[in-house]
């Protein structure tokens, strides 16, 4: 008998189109950064994560950021555990989504689940070539922040291109909200692999947690 059993968490993936949902599910998920662009309309992965000495099977749905698909990317939602509302930290637009869209979305579908705000791309905030083409300021870490307090929801950067790490965290942080661990119960592994790790996001990951821990997480269903 398995006295240690798994915990089953489905993280549903949602952002703007092309602001990164899909390479930071397969950095995550199968180690590889993706070449080129391929629009998502719905793509299933899977992946664990051991947290203290709990293993957690992670069922992650990534999902089509285009208007075009605004009727079936609800069918994604149900019994998802947490929500991760992506967005390009070099697209102040997508930011202005999280309220327009995204959050309207998600309290209408699933409303008692839990939700991430994380910043995608943030290699690019301080690309000079983003910076002098792009015609706009990339978000900075307090906006990002600030959107963060208005849902409620912790927030957490990442570069799926330069720092495997950082998304690793996301999922660390994501898998707390589905466990709903104390945080004393918690040590805060650091990653096993270490990549061109780039300064990504201000505070540090348990404080990340700490911040997380201050509201009730959907407790996923032990399998
Ligand atoms: N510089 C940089 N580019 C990234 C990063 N993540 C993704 N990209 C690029 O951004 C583009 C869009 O990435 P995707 O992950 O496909 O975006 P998506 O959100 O899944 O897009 P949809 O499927 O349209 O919803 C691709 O050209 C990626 O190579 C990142 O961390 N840094």
């Amino acid at each position: 008998m398995d006295l240690n059993p798994s915990i089953k968490c489905k993280i549903v993936v949602v952002g703007d189109s092309e602001c990164g949902k899909t390479a930071l599910l397969n950095v995550f998920a199968k180690d590889s950064f993706p070449e080129g662009y391929i629009p998502t309309v719905f793509e299933n992965y899977t992946a664990s994560f051991e947290i203290d000495t709990q293993r957690v099977e992670l069922r992650l749905w990534d999902t089509s950021g285009s208007a075009y698909y605004d009727n079936v990317r609800p069918l994604s939602y149900p019994d998802a555990d947490a929500v991760l509302i992506c967005f390009d930290i070099s697209r102040p637009d997508t930011l202005d989504s999280v309220l327009k869209k995204w959050k309207g979305e998600i309290q209408e579908f699933c409303p008692n689940t839990k939700m991430l705000l994380v910043g995608c791309k943030s290699d690019l905030r301080t690309d000079l070539f983003t910076k002098s083409n792009s015609g706009h300021t990339p978000v900075s870490y307090d906006q990002g922040s600030n959107m963060a307090k208005q849902i409620s929801a912790p927030y957490i950067e990442c570069s799926s291109l330069q720092s495997e790490n950082s998304v690793r965290d996301i999922f660390h942080v994501a898998t707390l909200a589905c466990v709903n661990k104390s945080n004393k119960n918690v040590k805060c592994n650091k990653p096993s692999r270490s990549t061109k790790r780039i300064s990504h996001s201000r505070p540090d990951l348990p404080t990340v947690v700490s911040d997380f821990q201050k509201t009730k997480a959907k407790t996923c269903a032990v399998m």
